[in-house]
Protein backbone atom coordinates (compact mmCIF):
# COMPACT_ATOMS: atom_id res chain seq x y z
CA UNK A 1 0.00 0.00 0.00
CA UNK A 2 1.28 3.32 -0.88
CA UNK A 3 0.97 6.12 2.02
CA UNK A 4 -0.72 9.29 1.22
CA UNK A 5 1.41 12.12 1.80
CA UNK A 6 -0.77 15.44 1.08
CA UNK A 7 1.75 17.09 -1.89
CA UNK A 8 1.34 20.44 -1.37
CA UNK A 9 1.38 21.09 2.34
CA UNK A 10 5.38 19.65 2.25
CA UNK A 11 7.75 21.89 3.02
CA UNK A 12 9.39 21.57 -0.48
CA UNK A 13 6.08 22.46 -2.02
CA UNK A 14 6.21 26.00 -0.08
CA UNK A 15 10.11 26.82 -0.88
CA UNK A 16 9.68 25.71 -4.57
CA UNK A 17 6.34 28.13 -4.85
CA UNK A 18 8.83 30.78 -3.42
CA UNK A 19 11.63 29.70 -5.63
CA UNK A 20 9.57 30.15 -8.80
CA UNK A 21 9.26 33.43 -7.61
CA UNK A 22 13.30 34.00 -7.43
CA UNK A 23 14.18 32.19 -10.62
CA UNK A 24 11.69 33.88 -12.90
CA UNK A 25 13.80 37.02 -12.36
CA UNK A 26 16.46 35.49 -14.30
CA UNK A 27 16.51 33.47 -17.91
CA UNK A 28 18.15 30.30 -19.39
CA UNK A 29 20.32 32.30 -21.48
CA UNK A 30 21.57 34.00 -18.37
CA UNK A 31 21.78 30.63 -16.27
CA UNK A 32 24.21 29.11 -19.14
CA UNK A 33 26.53 32.66 -19.46
CA UNK A 34 26.65 32.35 -15.21
CA UNK A 35 27.83 28.67 -15.24
CA UNK A 36 30.33 27.31 -17.79
CA UNK A 37 29.80 24.02 -15.99
CA UNK A 38 26.11 23.82 -16.49
CA UNK A 39 25.65 21.15 -19.16
CA UNK A 40 28.30 18.79 -17.52
CA UNK A 41 26.41 19.60 -14.25
CA UNK A 42 22.39 19.00 -15.46
CA UNK A 43 23.16 16.24 -18.04
CA UNK A 44 23.51 12.56 -17.04
CA UNK A 45 24.14 9.27 -19.48
CA UNK A 46 22.64 5.38 -19.12
CA UNK A 47 23.98 3.46 -21.53
CA UNK A 48 23.62 4.91 -24.84
CA UNK A 49 21.12 7.79 -23.62
CA UNK A 50 22.25 11.07 -22.98
CA UNK A 51 19.70 13.31 -21.20
CA UNK A 52 20.68 16.71 -21.27
CA UNK A 53 18.14 18.92 -19.19
CA UNK A 54 20.29 22.14 -18.84
CA UNK A 55 18.19 23.88 -21.07
CA UNK A 56 14.97 24.37 -18.28
CA UNK A 57 14.50 26.57 -15.82
CA UNK A 58 16.37 25.37 -12.86
CA UNK A 59 19.57 25.94 -10.75
CA UNK A 60 21.09 24.12 -8.31
CA UNK A 61 18.89 25.23 -5.16
CA UNK A 62 15.64 24.02 -7.73
CA UNK A 63 17.18 20.58 -8.31
CA UNK A 64 17.71 19.98 -4.16
CA UNK A 65 14.71 21.24 -3.84
CA UNK A 66 12.86 19.15 -5.90
CA UNK A 67 14.91 16.12 -4.80
CA UNK A 68 13.79 17.40 -1.16
CA UNK A 69 10.16 16.73 -2.60
CA UNK A 70 10.51 13.64 -3.35
CA UNK A 71 12.15 12.80 -0.44
CA UNK A 72 9.34 14.27 1.44
CA UNK A 73 7.09 12.12 0.23
CA UNK A 74 8.81 9.06 0.30
CA UNK A 75 9.74 8.76 -3.26
CA UNK A 76 12.22 5.50 -2.37
CA UNK A 77 9.13 3.68 -0.08
CA UNK A 78 7.20 3.68 -2.84
CA UNK A 79 9.94 2.50 -5.57
CA UNK A 80 10.26 -0.30 -3.40
CA UNK A 81 6.66 -1.13 -3.24
CA UNK A 82 6.47 -1.19 -6.85
CA UNK A 83 9.25 -3.53 -7.37
CA UNK A 84 8.69 -5.88 -4.63
CA UNK A 85 5.04 -6.95 -5.54
CA UNK A 86 3.50 -4.60 -2.99
CA UNK A 87 -0.62 -4.07 -3.82
CA UNK A 88 -0.06 -0.75 -4.98
CA UNK A 89 -2.75 -0.82 -7.27
CA UNK A 90 -4.92 0.08 -4.13
CA UNK A 91 -8.38 0.98 -5.78
CA UNK A 92 -8.18 -2.63 -7.94
CA UNK A 93 -6.61 -4.85 -5.24
CA UNK A 94 -3.43 -5.74 -7.02
CA UNK A 95 0.38 -5.57 -7.39
CA UNK A 96 2.12 -3.72 -10.55
CA UNK A 97 4.48 -5.73 -11.97
CA UNK A 98 5.24 -5.12 -15.52
CA UNK A 99 8.99 -4.64 -13.78
CA UNK A 100 8.73 -8.78 -13.41
CA UNK A 101 7.59 -9.01 -17.17
CA UNK A 102 11.72 -8.03 -17.85
CA UNK A 103 13.26 -8.98 -14.87
CA UNK A 104 15.88 -10.73 -17.30
CA UNK A 105 17.97 -10.89 -13.49
CA UNK A 106 15.35 -13.49 -12.66
CA UNK A 107 15.21 -12.36 -8.98
CA UNK A 108 12.03 -13.99 -7.53
CA UNK A 109 9.53 -11.16 -7.14
CA UNK A 110 6.42 -12.42 -4.82
CA UNK A 111 3.00 -12.01 -5.18
CA UNK A 112 1.04 -12.91 -2.33
CA UNK A 113 3.40 -14.98 -1.37
CA UNK A 114 4.10 -16.62 -4.44
CA UNK A 115 6.98 -16.08 -7.00
CA UNK A 116 5.04 -14.84 -10.14
CA UNK A 117 8.79 -15.31 -11.90
CA UNK A 118 8.19 -19.16 -13.49
CA UNK A 119 4.96 -18.06 -14.68
CA UNK A 120 6.79 -15.23 -16.54
CA UNK A 121 9.17 -17.23 -18.43
CA UNK A 122 6.96 -20.16 -19.00
CA UNK A 123 4.91 -17.92 -21.03
CA UNK A 124 7.71 -16.12 -22.96
CA UNK A 125 8.80 -19.79 -23.70
CA UNK A 126 5.40 -20.48 -25.20
CA UNK A 127 5.84 -17.35 -27.09
CA UNK A 128 9.17 -17.93 -28.55
CA UNK A 129 7.72 -21.87 -29.75
CA UNK A 130 5.02 -20.43 -31.45
CA UNK A 131 6.63 -17.30 -33.10
CA UNK A 132 9.09 -19.62 -34.28
CA UNK A 133 7.00 -21.70 -36.11
CA UNK A 134 4.81 -18.95 -37.69
CA UNK A 135 8.26 -16.97 -38.99
CA UNK A 136 10.03 -20.70 -39.90
CA UNK A 137 6.40 -21.06 -42.41
CA UNK A 138 6.19 -24.53 -40.14
CA UNK A 139 2.84 -23.35 -38.99
CA UNK A 140 0.85 -24.20 -41.71
CA UNK A 141 -2.87 -22.59 -42.40
CA UNK A 142 -5.82 -24.28 -43.16
CA UNK A 143 -5.08 -25.38 -47.03
CA UNK A 144 -1.37 -25.90 -46.14
CA UNK A 145 -0.24 -23.04 -46.90
CA UNK A 146 2.53 -20.33 -44.55
CA UNK A 147 1.48 -17.87 -42.48
CA UNK A 148 2.02 -14.06 -44.68
CA UNK A 149 -0.26 -11.86 -42.74
CA UNK A 150 -0.73 -11.36 -38.74
CA UNK A 151 -3.71 -9.27 -37.71
CA UNK A 152 -3.76 -7.70 -33.90
CA UNK A 153 -7.38 -7.15 -32.53
CA UNK A 154 -7.16 -5.23 -29.55
CA UNK A 155 -7.57 -1.67 -28.32
CA UNK A 156 -6.09 1.03 -25.87
CA UNK A 157 -2.60 -0.98 -24.02
CA UNK A 158 -3.58 -4.08 -26.20
CA UNK A 159 -2.94 -2.26 -29.03
CA UNK A 160 -0.99 1.12 -28.61
CA UNK A 161 2.45 -0.61 -27.93
CA UNK A 162 2.59 -3.28 -30.08
CA UNK A 163 1.47 -1.02 -32.51
CA UNK A 164 4.35 2.06 -31.40
CA UNK A 165 7.18 -0.69 -31.39
CA UNK A 166 6.77 -2.27 -34.19
CA UNK A 167 6.78 0.53 -35.99
CA UNK A 168 9.61 1.90 -33.89
CA UNK A 169 11.72 -1.62 -34.87
CA UNK A 170 10.55 -1.51 -38.34
CA UNK A 171 14.26 -1.49 -39.63
CA UNK A 172 14.70 -5.07 -37.54
CA UNK A 173 11.00 -6.53 -39.30
CA UNK A 174 11.16 -9.74 -41.41
CA UNK A 175 8.72 -10.88 -43.79
CA UNK A 176 5.82 -11.38 -41.85
CA UNK A 177 2.67 -8.57 -42.70
CA UNK A 178 1.46 -6.74 -39.10
CA UNK A 179 -1.59 -5.38 -39.27
CA UNK A 180 -3.59 -3.51 -36.64
CA UNK A 181 -7.36 -3.13 -35.85
CA UNK A 182 -8.66 -1.23 -33.01
CA UNK A 183 -11.39 1.04 -33.89
CA UNK A 184 -14.97 -0.35 -33.91
CA UNK A 185 -15.62 1.55 -36.66
CA UNK A 186 -16.15 -1.42 -39.12
CA UNK A 187 -14.15 0.51 -41.36
CA UNK A 188 -10.85 -0.26 -39.76
CA UNK A 189 -11.35 -3.72 -39.86
CA UNK A 190 -13.26 -4.02 -43.16
CA UNK A 191 -10.19 -2.02 -44.97
CA UNK A 192 -7.63 -4.42 -43.59
CA UNK A 193 -9.41 -7.74 -44.63
CA UNK A 194 -9.73 -6.73 -47.90
CA UNK A 195 -5.93 -7.34 -48.01
CA UNK A 196 -5.81 -10.61 -46.76
CA UNK A 197 -6.24 -14.17 -47.65
CA UNK A 198 -8.11 -16.40 -44.78
CA UNK A 199 -4.99 -19.18 -45.72
CA UNK A 200 -2.66 -17.25 -44.84
CA UNK A 201 -3.63 -15.16 -41.99
CA UNK A 202 -3.31 -15.26 -38.46
CA UNK A 203 -5.34 -13.52 -35.87
CA UNK A 204 -4.35 -11.97 -32.64
CA UNK A 205 -7.37 -11.12 -30.42
CA UNK A 206 -5.43 -9.31 -27.52
CA UNK A 207 -7.59 -8.40 -24.69
CA UNK A 208 -6.60 -8.45 -21.33
CA UNK A 209 -10.36 -8.73 -19.78
CA UNK A 210 -11.54 -10.15 -23.48
CA UNK A 211 -14.62 -8.41 -22.56
CA UNK A 212 -14.24 -5.15 -24.39
CA UNK A 213 -16.33 -4.16 -26.90
CA UNK A 214 -14.40 -2.98 -29.63
CA UNK A 215 -12.22 -5.83 -29.70
CA UNK A 216 -14.82 -8.59 -28.90
CA UNK A 217 -16.83 -7.16 -32.14
CA UNK A 218 -13.57 -6.80 -34.41
CA UNK A 219 -12.85 -10.48 -33.17
CA UNK A 220 -16.14 -11.69 -34.29
CA UNK A 221 -16.09 -10.06 -37.34
CA UNK A 222 -13.17 -11.01 -38.24
CA UNK A 223 -13.81 -14.95 -37.23
CA UNK A 224 -17.14 -14.49 -39.44
CA UNK A 225 -14.59 -13.46 -42.51
CA UNK A 226 -12.63 -16.51 -41.88
CA UNK A 227 -15.58 -18.69 -41.98
CA UNK A 228 -17.60 -17.16 -44.97
CA UNK A 229 -14.13 -17.20 -46.88
CA UNK A 230 -13.27 -21.10 -47.08
CA UNK A 231 -12.45 -21.44 -43.07
CA UNK A 232 -14.55 -23.45 -40.94
CA UNK A 233 -15.03 -24.10 -37.48
CA UNK A 234 -12.31 -27.29 -37.05
CA UNK A 235 -9.93 -24.71 -38.64
CA UNK A 236 -10.31 -21.93 -36.08
CA UNK A 237 -7.49 -23.01 -34.11
CA UNK A 238 -5.06 -22.29 -37.37
CA UNK A 239 -5.51 -19.07 -37.84
CA UNK A 240 -6.86 -17.91 -33.96
CA UNK A 241 -4.70 -17.31 -30.90
CA UNK A 242 -6.00 -15.10 -27.50
CA UNK A 243 -3.55 -13.11 -25.64
CA UNK A 244 -5.69 -12.93 -22.37
CA UNK A 245 -6.04 -13.08 -18.97
CA UNK A 246 -9.48 -14.46 -18.89
CA UNK A 247 -9.36 -18.39 -20.03
CA UNK A 248 -13.27 -18.47 -19.45
CA UNK A 249 -14.12 -15.90 -22.13
CA UNK A 250 -11.41 -17.09 -24.53
CA UNK A 251 -13.35 -20.28 -24.50
CA UNK A 252 -16.82 -19.01 -24.87
CA UNK A 253 -15.59 -16.97 -27.69
CA UNK A 254 -14.26 -20.91 -29.09
CA UNK A 255 -10.57 -20.12 -29.06
CA UNK A 256 -8.82 -23.34 -27.44
CA UNK A 257 -7.06 -22.16 -24.20
CA UNK A 258 -4.03 -24.13 -25.90
CA UNK A 259 -4.36 -21.35 -28.14
CA UNK A 260 -3.93 -18.89 -25.45
CA UNK A 261 -0.96 -16.81 -23.97
CA UNK A 262 -1.90 -15.53 -20.68
CA UNK A 263 -0.68 -12.51 -18.54
CA UNK A 264 -1.69 -11.99 -14.72
CA UNK A 265 -3.83 -9.00 -13.32
CA UNK A 266 -0.75 -7.05 -11.91
CA UNK A 267 0.13 -6.18 -15.38
CA UNK A 268 -1.75 -2.87 -16.41
CA UNK A 269 -3.29 -2.81 -19.82
CA UNK A 270 -0.89 0.36 -20.71
CA UNK A 271 2.08 -1.42 -19.32
CA UNK A 272 2.08 -4.75 -21.24
CA UNK A 273 3.77 -4.65 -23.92
CA UNK A 274 5.92 -6.79 -22.20
CA UNK A 275 3.44 -9.47 -21.80
CA UNK A 276 2.29 -11.68 -24.06
CA UNK A 277 0.51 -8.75 -25.24
CA UNK A 278 3.85 -8.41 -27.09
CA UNK A 279 3.59 -11.57 -29.25
CA UNK A 280 2.57 -9.40 -32.40
CA UNK A 281 6.41 -7.56 -31.88
CA UNK A 282 7.73 -10.77 -31.30
CA UNK A 283 6.16 -11.97 -35.04
CA UNK A 284 7.19 -8.96 -36.43
CA UNK A 285 10.92 -8.86 -35.46
CA UNK A 286 12.07 -12.13 -34.20
CA UNK A 287 12.35 -13.44 -30.12
CA UNK A 288 15.49 -12.53 -29.67
CA UNK A 289 15.22 -8.72 -30.42
CA UNK A 290 11.86 -8.81 -27.95
CA UNK A 291 14.24 -10.00 -25.66
CA UNK A 292 16.63 -7.57 -26.39
CA UNK A 293 13.66 -4.80 -25.56
CA UNK A 294 13.13 -6.49 -22.42
CA UNK A 295 16.76 -6.12 -21.18
CA UNK A 296 17.00 -2.36 -22.16
CA UNK A 297 14.08 -2.13 -19.91
CA UNK A 298 15.16 -4.45 -17.20
CA UNK A 299 18.59 -2.44 -17.43
CA UNK A 300 16.18 1.16 -16.70
CA UNK A 301 14.74 -0.79 -13.79
CA UNK A 302 17.69 -1.22 -11.89
CA UNK A 303 18.82 2.37 -12.92
CA UNK A 304 15.78 3.63 -11.49
CA UNK A 305 16.05 1.30 -8.33
CA UNK A 306 19.24 2.21 -7.51
CA UNK A 307 20.58 5.32 -8.77
CA UNK A 308 20.56 8.17 -6.61
CA UNK A 309 17.65 10.76 -7.92
CA UNK A 310 20.51 13.48 -8.16
CA UNK A 311 21.68 10.65 -11.10
CA UNK A 312 18.07 9.07 -11.87
CA UNK A 313 17.02 9.37 -15.40
CA UNK A 314 13.21 8.77 -15.07
CA UNK A 315 13.42 10.72 -11.59
CA UNK A 316 14.65 13.86 -12.88
CA UNK A 317 12.36 13.93 -16.49
CA UNK A 318 9.20 13.64 -13.38
CA UNK A 319 10.80 16.07 -11.31
CA UNK A 320 11.34 18.82 -14.47
CA UNK A 321 8.19 17.73 -15.26
CA UNK A 322 6.34 18.45 -11.79
CA UNK A 323 8.66 22.04 -11.27
CA UNK A 324 6.23 23.19 -14.96
CA UNK A 325 2.83 21.51 -13.94
CA UNK A 326 2.81 22.78 -10.89
CA UNK A 327 4.57 25.92 -10.60
CA UNK A 328 5.16 27.26 -13.70
CA UNK A 329 0.88 26.70 -14.94
CA UNK A 330 1.98 24.46 -17.70
CA UNK A 331 -0.71 22.23 -18.45
CA UNK A 332 0.86 20.01 -21.63
CA UNK A 333 3.84 18.33 -22.18
CA UNK A 334 5.15 17.73 -25.78
CA UNK A 335 7.32 14.94 -26.16
CA UNK A 336 9.09 15.01 -30.00
CA UNK A 337 10.91 12.45 -31.23
CA UNK A 338 13.41 13.49 -34.23
CA UNK A 339 12.96 10.29 -35.36
CA UNK A 340 10.35 8.73 -37.92
CA UNK A 341 10.25 5.17 -36.61
CA UNK A 342 9.15 6.71 -33.48
CA UNK A 343 5.68 7.88 -35.22
CA UNK A 344 3.35 6.58 -32.80
CA UNK A 345 5.53 7.03 -29.28
CA UNK A 346 3.77 10.18 -28.17
CA UNK A 347 0.65 8.42 -29.09
CA UNK A 348 1.59 5.47 -26.76
CA UNK A 349 2.67 7.79 -23.73
CA UNK A 350 -0.32 9.85 -24.55
CA UNK A 351 -2.29 6.68 -22.82
CA UNK A 352 0.73 6.02 -20.45
CA UNK A 353 0.54 9.12 -18.91
CA UNK A 354 -2.90 10.42 -19.26
CA UNK A 355 -4.84 7.39 -18.05
CA UNK A 356 -2.21 6.98 -15.28
CA UNK A 357 -1.99 10.66 -13.98
CA UNK A 358 -5.40 11.78 -15.02
CA UNK A 359 -7.06 11.60 -11.51
CA UNK A 360 -8.76 14.28 -9.43
CA UNK A 361 -8.84 12.50 -6.39
CA UNK A 362 -6.18 11.87 -3.91
CA UNK A 363 -4.71 9.08 -2.09
CA UNK A 364 -6.90 9.92 0.86
CA UNK A 365 -9.98 9.66 -1.32
CA UNK A 366 -10.15 13.65 -1.03
CA UNK A 367 -10.16 15.82 -4.49
CA UNK A 368 -6.34 17.12 -4.53
CA UNK A 369 -5.92 20.81 -4.73
CA UNK A 370 -3.23 21.20 -7.90
CA UNK A 371 -2.73 20.00 -10.93
CA UNK A 372 -2.07 16.62 -11.72
CA UNK A 373 -1.07 14.48 -14.93
CA UNK A 374 -0.29 16.44 -18.34
CA UNK A 375 -1.72 16.59 -21.61
CA UNK A 376 0.92 14.79 -23.23
CA UNK A 377 1.16 15.16 -27.03
CA UNK A 378 3.45 15.39 -30.02
CA UNK A 379 4.86 13.94 -33.43
CA UNK A 380 7.48 13.69 -35.16
CA UNK A 381 10.52 16.11 -35.85
CA UNK A 382 10.88 17.53 -38.33
CA UNK A 383 6.53 17.22 -39.37
CA UNK A 384 5.81 19.36 -36.09
CA UNK A 385 8.05 22.16 -36.84
CA UNK A 386 6.13 23.04 -40.15
CA UNK A 387 2.58 22.85 -38.47
CA UNK A 388 2.69 23.80 -34.87
CA UNK A 389 6.04 25.00 -33.61
CA UNK A 390 4.82 28.48 -34.09
CA UNK A 391 2.87 28.41 -31.01
CA UNK A 392 5.40 26.62 -29.58
CA UNK A 393 8.41 29.95 -30.00
CA UNK A 394 5.32 32.41 -29.73
CA UNK A 395 2.38 31.74 -28.30
CA UNK A 396 1.19 32.37 -25.06
CA UNK A 397 1.40 29.04 -23.27
CA UNK A 398 4.50 27.38 -21.14
CA UNK A 399 4.79 24.16 -23.26
CA UNK A 400 7.78 21.72 -21.62
CA UNK A 401 9.59 19.55 -24.83
CA UNK A 402 11.14 16.56 -24.75
CA UNK A 403 12.97 16.43 -27.65
CA UNK A 404 14.35 12.66 -28.91
CA UNK A 405 17.13 11.65 -31.46
CA UNK A 406 19.25 8.80 -32.19
CA UNK A 407 23.06 10.08 -33.34
CA UNK A 408 22.74 6.91 -35.77
CA UNK A 409 20.34 6.59 -38.77
CA UNK A 410 18.94 3.04 -39.65
CA UNK A 411 19.15 4.76 -43.21
CA UNK A 412 22.21 6.90 -43.41
CA UNK A 413 20.83 8.31 -47.03
CA UNK A 414 22.37 10.63 -48.71
CA UNK A 415 22.71 13.70 -45.64
CA UNK A 416 19.22 13.31 -44.71
CA UNK A 417 20.27 12.55 -40.86
CA UNK A 418 22.62 15.61 -40.91
CA UNK A 419 19.92 17.90 -41.61
CA UNK A 420 17.18 15.99 -38.78
CA UNK A 421 20.30 16.44 -36.54
CA UNK A 422 20.25 19.73 -37.14
CA UNK A 423 16.96 20.81 -36.53
CA UNK A 424 16.80 18.54 -33.14
CA UNK A 425 19.84 20.97 -32.22
CA UNK A 426 18.24 24.35 -33.48
CA UNK A 427 15.06 24.04 -32.08
CA UNK A 428 16.06 23.82 -28.77
CA UNK A 429 19.16 26.28 -29.39
CA UNK A 430 16.41 28.50 -30.99
CA UNK A 431 13.22 27.76 -28.02
CA UNK A 432 15.84 28.59 -25.41
CA UNK A 433 17.52 31.79 -26.51
CA UNK A 434 14.63 33.31 -28.94
CA UNK A 435 15.57 36.61 -31.03
CA UNK A 436 16.21 39.87 -29.44
CA UNK A 437 14.74 42.99 -31.11
CA UNK A 438 18.10 44.08 -31.43
CA UNK A 439 18.45 40.68 -34.01
CA UNK A 440 16.05 41.18 -35.59
CA UNK A 441 16.98 44.92 -36.43
CA UNK A 442 20.38 43.86 -37.29
CA UNK A 443 19.13 41.08 -40.06
CA UNK A 444 16.83 43.88 -41.61
CA UNK A 445 19.92 46.49 -41.57
CA UNK A 446 22.09 43.94 -43.32
CA UNK A 447 19.36 43.18 -46.19
CA UNK A 448 19.48 46.89 -46.73
CA UNK A 449 16.23 48.33 -44.74
CA UNK A 450 16.48 50.82 -42.78
CA UNK A 451 14.94 51.18 -38.70
CA UNK A 452 12.33 53.24 -39.91
CA UNK A 453 11.25 51.18 -42.51
CA UNK A 454 11.02 48.31 -40.75
CA UNK A 455 10.04 49.73 -36.98
CA UNK A 456 6.37 47.99 -37.15
CA UNK A 457 7.59 44.66 -38.22
CA UNK A 458 10.26 44.65 -35.63
CA UNK A 459 7.71 43.19 -32.66
CA UNK A 460 6.47 40.52 -34.88
CA UNK A 461 9.71 38.83 -35.41
CA UNK A 462 11.20 39.09 -32.20
CA UNK A 463 11.14 35.57 -30.16
CA UNK A 464 11.28 35.61 -25.99
CA UNK A 465 13.19 32.15 -25.79
CA UNK A 466 13.38 31.05 -22.72
CA UNK A 467 11.59 28.10 -23.36
CA UNK A 468 12.55 24.82 -21.74
CA UNK A 469 13.11 21.59 -23.02
CA UNK A 470 15.10 18.04 -22.24
CA UNK A 471 17.26 16.66 -25.45
CA UNK A 472 17.12 13.05 -24.70
CA UNK A 473 19.92 12.03 -27.82
CA UNK A 474 20.83 8.03 -28.20
CA UNK A 475 23.08 6.30 -30.05
CA UNK A 476 20.82 4.33 -32.18
CA UNK A 477 17.10 3.09 -32.13
CA UNK A 478 17.99 -0.73 -31.28
CA UNK A 479 15.85 -2.91 -29.50
CA UNK A 480 17.43 -2.36 -26.25
CA UNK A 481 17.65 1.50 -26.65
CA UNK A 482 13.98 1.52 -27.02
CA UNK A 483 13.42 -0.64 -23.75
CA UNK A 484 15.35 1.58 -21.93
CA UNK A 485 13.34 4.72 -23.31
CA UNK A 486 9.95 2.78 -22.81
CA UNK A 487 11.44 2.29 -18.91
CA UNK A 488 12.36 5.33 -18.48
CA UNK A 489 8.82 6.80 -19.66
CA UNK A 490 6.89 4.65 -17.49
CA UNK A 491 9.24 5.16 -14.30
CA UNK A 492 8.50 9.14 -14.84
CA UNK A 493 5.46 8.65 -14.70
CA UNK A 494 5.07 6.30 -11.71
CA UNK A 495 7.35 9.17 -9.87
CA UNK A 496 4.85 11.98 -10.57
CA UNK A 497 1.73 9.86 -9.61
CA UNK A 498 3.68 9.09 -6.03
CA UNK A 499 4.29 12.41 -5.62
CA UNK A 500 0.93 13.93 -6.67
CA UNK A 501 -0.62 11.76 -3.95
CA UNK A 502 -2.86 9.81 -6.78
CA UNK A 503 -3.63 6.18 -7.75
CA UNK A 504 -1.06 5.84 -10.99
CA UNK A 505 -2.70 1.83 -11.60
CA UNK A 506 -6.68 2.25 -12.24
CA UNK A 507 -8.62 4.03 -14.89
CA UNK A 508 -12.23 4.10 -13.54
CA UNK A 509 -12.43 7.56 -15.93
CA UNK A 510 -12.65 5.03 -18.38
CA UNK A 511 -15.50 3.20 -17.49
CA UNK A 512 -18.93 6.02 -17.74
CA UNK A 513 -18.72 6.39 -21.14
CA UNK A 514 -18.78 2.72 -22.13
CA UNK A 515 -21.59 2.31 -19.46
CA UNK A 516 -23.79 4.85 -21.90
CA UNK A 517 -22.64 3.78 -24.41
CA UNK A 518 -24.50 0.41 -23.64
CA UNK A 519 -27.53 2.20 -22.28
CA UNK A 520 -27.56 3.83 -26.23
CA UNK A 521 -27.09 1.13 -28.25
CA UNK A 522 -30.13 -0.51 -27.78
CA UNK A 523 -31.94 2.57 -28.26
CA UNK A 524 -30.21 2.94 -31.75
CA UNK A 525 -31.99 -0.39 -32.66
CA UNK A 526 -35.18 0.85 -33.42
CA UNK A 527 -36.32 4.18 -35.59
CA UNK A 528 -38.39 5.60 -32.01
CA UNK A 529 -37.94 8.85 -31.20
CA UNK A 530 -35.21 9.38 -28.17
CA UNK A 531 -36.92 10.98 -24.98
CA UNK A 532 -35.03 9.96 -22.33
CA UNK A 533 -31.89 11.99 -22.21
CA UNK A 534 -31.23 15.71 -22.06
CA UNK A 535 -32.51 17.93 -25.15
CA UNK A 536 -28.63 17.82 -27.15
CA UNK A 537 -28.38 13.92 -26.48
CA UNK A 538 -32.14 13.44 -27.66
CA UNK A 539 -31.71 15.56 -30.20
CA UNK A 540 -28.53 14.24 -31.71
CA UNK A 541 -29.72 10.44 -31.62
CA UNK A 542 -33.04 11.57 -33.35
CA UNK A 543 -31.45 13.49 -35.81
CA UNK A 544 -28.97 10.61 -36.63
CA UNK A 545 -31.70 8.36 -36.65
CA UNK A 546 -33.65 10.66 -39.53
CA UNK A 547 -30.52 10.50 -41.90
CA UNK A 548 -29.64 6.73 -41.39
O1 LIG B 1 -7.09 -5.29 -23.00
P1 LIG B 1 -8.51 -4.91 -22.77
O2 LIG B 1 -9.09 -5.58 -21.55
O3 LIG B 1 -9.33 -5.20 -23.99
O4 LIG B 1 -8.58 -3.37 -22.49
C1 LIG B 1 -8.24 -2.41 -23.45
C2 LIG B 1 -8.23 -1.02 -22.86
O5 LIG B 1 -9.49 -0.72 -22.36
C3 LIG B 1 -9.65 0.61 -21.88
O6 LIG B 1 -10.93 0.86 -21.48
C4 LIG B 1 -8.68 0.91 -20.76
O7 LIG B 1 -9.10 0.29 -19.61
C5 LIG B 1 -7.28 0.52 -21.16
O8 LIG B 1 -6.43 0.58 -20.05
C6 LIG B 1 -7.20 -0.84 -21.75
O9 LIG B 1 -5.90 -1.03 -22.25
Amino acid sequence: MLKSIPFDQTVAFQLLKNHKAEIEKTSLKELFAGDPQRFEKFSVQFEDILLDYSKNLINDKTKATLVALANECELDDAIERLFTGDIINQTENRAVLHVALRNRSNFPIAVNGEDVMPDVNAVLEKMKGFSEKIISGAWKGYSGKSITDVVNIGIGGSDLGPVMVTEALKSYKNHLNLHFVSNVDGTHIAETLKKLNPETTLFLIASKTFTTQETMANATSGRNWFLENGGSQDTVAKHFVAISTNEKEVTKFGIDPENMFGFWDWVGGRYSLWSAIGLSIILSVGYENFIELLEGAHAMDKHFRTADFNENLPVILALNGIWYNNFWGAATQAILPYDQYMHRFAAYFQQGDMESNGKYVGRDGKDVSYQTGPIIWGEPGTNGQHAFYQLIHQGTKVIPCDFLAPAQSHNPLGNHHQMLMSNFFAQTEALMNGKTREEVLAEFVAAGKTEEEVAELIPFKVFKGNKPTNSILFKKLTPRTLGSLLAMYEHKIFVQGVLWNIYSFDQWGVELGKQLANKILPELATDATIESHDSSTNGLINAYKNWR
